[in-house]
């Protein structure tokens, strides 16, 4: 597959937070014919995200927070519900996750499961998610999380895990990983 694509040059549109490239390419499509083409790619680091669950409780773990990209599509939009989630920052996709989980809500948990890898958005982004779930117990809440940077407000839900599914319907939580995982553990019957 690789022989089909040669890349012509590469420049950098951007690199304020990630770096945004304008890269020009010779595709080979499948008749054979050599196009050349160009893309904008955003370089957006990998990331990894948990659905902490409960199966005695029937709940899972859920965090609120702003995020501007959601507020410029829709206002109403920019308090975003997800599952934890955040960049490797160098780490193991499991090394990563179990740190943000501990940062971002609180719950220190020892065992994860890893559910699939996923690309969020591959006709601009080059982030490829790594995807968890890991049980919690109350006793593993060591600290209120709600995120270690300055800038990081996060709201941390426990949350029945049927008022979930109803949020998932209602459109309440429009996140993709967060509906995939809380499918998921539907699927899986890890929940009622
Ligand atoms: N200065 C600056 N900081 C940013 C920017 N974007 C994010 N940050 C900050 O960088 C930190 C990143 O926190 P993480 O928990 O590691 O990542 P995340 O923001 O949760 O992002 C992950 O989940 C998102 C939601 O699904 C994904 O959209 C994102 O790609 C990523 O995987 C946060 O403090 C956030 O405010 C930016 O453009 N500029
Ligand atoms: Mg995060």
């Amino acid at each position: 597959m690789s022989d089909r694509i040669k890349i012509i040059n590469e420049k950098v549109i951007s690199d304020r937070w990630f770096t945004l490239k304008d890269i020009s390419f010779d595709y080979t499509k499948n008749n054979g014919e050599v196009q050349r083409q160009d893309r904008v790619v955003y370089h957006k680091d990998n990331y990894s995200a948990i659905l902490l669950y409960n199966s005695n409780k029937n709940s899972i773990i859920l965090t609120k927070q702003f995020r501007m990209p959601a507020y410029v599509n829709t206002p109403a939009d920019g308090f975003v519900t997800e599952v934890c989630a955040g960049m490797l920052d160098n780490d193991s996709p499991e090394g990563a996750v179990i740190r943000e989980a501990e940062e971002e809500t609180g719950y220190r948990v020892k065992q994860v499961q890893k559910v699939f890898e996923c690309y969020t958005s591959p006709g601009t982004l080059s982030e490829l998610a790594h995807l968890y779930v890991g049980e919690y117990e109350d006793n593993m809440k060591v600290t209120e999380g709600g995120g270690t940077d300055a800038d990081e407000d996060i709201e941390v839900l426990e949350t029945p895990f049927k008022a979930a599914l109803e949020m998932v319907k209602t459109g309440e939580i429009k996140d993709a990983k967060t509906i995939m995982l809380i499918q998921y553990a539907q699927l899986q019957g890890l929940l009622k």
